[in-house]
């Protein structure tokens, strides 16, 4: 299977259809009862067809209905990205085959730590998890260097083709989320190294309660780590953005992916746009897969705002700090919103003259 290098024209998409393994919607207790805030009918769209071959005028509107998206929500839905639905159920396939193959066959994994390139697990981070989340997850590092699991045998090749496509696609949304800042389009990728991104696969499986009419938590509220993770379900709902303090369930359009605004972009933006919280609620009586491919600067670029982005005398929201090192701290503790960022936040008062302190 030849890894395409490039997010394919508008011209080129496949004709959209279905969503996921094609299980159809199904909604959570909490969509019947309406325990979060909204359906997520606001949720913003972005067309990708338009940003790769738009013509100028309806290509710079999207870019501003881009930047708007990442300010006003850090998460949105992306369109026309060219990632074929076949492709999409086959890694979600190949995964599902993984977390059940006998557990002798994943054991060497599931002893990992946060930085191996592959790691097997249930919650977030089991050693050291202080609730319990009802979560199995696959995690794999597939760039710069690509590392798989042997079984299943097809997983390596869908992976990889995966990986490559999703890297060229969220790749030329941060080029477009550049521009959105008034930057130029190779701005961010150039400041973060992009050339050699880190980008990590992540399967993740939650299984059916046992009291399938309550709600409970799959994945607790955090904001990912890195600069953009794109996400695609297998029909079944359960992630929730946080928007405007209400937690917002995030229903796709069919065929499209979520794009969640991870903390390395508002580090780098200077808090201009932010990591959102999101979280993945189980319940109902069908399992809930998800699938994320995130990628981050090079792991040993440190990440600064850009000065550009604090030239409005608002000052430095962040301290610098190494990629491979944020990522570590984060993946090492137990997950808890937005923690982890605010290690590297500059407190007001640092920023203050000591005689005011
Ligand atoms: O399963 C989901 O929808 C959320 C997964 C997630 O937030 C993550 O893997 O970081
Ligand atoms: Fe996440």
């Amino acid at each position: 299977m030849a890894a395409p290098s490039r997010v394919p024209s508008h011209e080129e998409q496949p004709p959209v259809d279905g969503d996921g393994d094609g299980d159809g919607s199904a909604s959570l207790p909490s969509q019947r009862a309406g325990a979060c805030g909204g359906d997520g009918a606001g949720i913003p769209v972005v067309d990708l067809g338009v940003l790769v071959n738009g013509a100028p005028e309806a290509r710079a509107r999207a870019i501003r209905d881009l930047g708007r998206a990442c300010e006003e929500w850090g998460f949105f839905m992306v369109t026309n990205h060219g990632v074929t639905e076949a492709l999409r159920e086959a890694v979600m396939e190949s995964c599902k085959e993984l977390f059940s193959l006998p557990l002798e066959e994943k054991k060497e994994y599931m002893r990992a730590k946060p930085m191996d390139p592959i790691r097997i697990g249930t919650g977030f981070y089991s050693a050291v998890d202080a609730v319990e989340c009802r979560r199995d997850y696959l995690k794999m590092f597939s760039h710069p260097d690509f590392h798989c699991p042997p079984n299943p045998a097809k997983l390596r090749e869908i992976a990889m083709e995966y990986s490559n496509c999703t890297r060229a696609l969220l790749l030329e949304l941060t080029k477009a989320i550049s521009e959105s800042l008034g930057l130029a389009g190779d701005r961010l990728s150039e400041a973060l190294n992009l050339g050699s991104c880190f980008q990590i696969l992540v399967g993740n499986h939650y299984p059916v309660c046992s009291r399938p009419d309550e709600e409970a938590l799959g994945f607790s509220s955090h904001s990912d780590h890195g600069l953009l993770t794109l996400l695609f379900q297998n029909g079944v709902d359960g992630l929730q953005v946080k928007h405007d303090g209400e937690w917002v369930l995030a229903k796709p359009l069919p065929g499209s992916f979520f794009v969640i605004a991870g903390d390395q972009l508002e580090i780098v933006t200077n808090g201009r746009y932010r990591g959102v919280l999101h979280r993945a609620m189980v319940g109902g009586r069908q399992s809930r897969m998800s699938f994320v491919s995130l990628i981050g600067p090079c792991l040993d670029t440190v990440v600064a705002p850009l000065p550009e982005m604090a030239a409005d005398g608002r000052g430095l929201e962040f301290r610098g700090i190494r990629y491979r090192d944020y990522m570590e701290m984060q993946q090492s503790k137990a997950i808890d919103e937005k923690t982890a960022l605010d290690v590297v936040r500059v407190q007001r008062q640092e920023c203050l003259p000591s005689y005011e302190k």
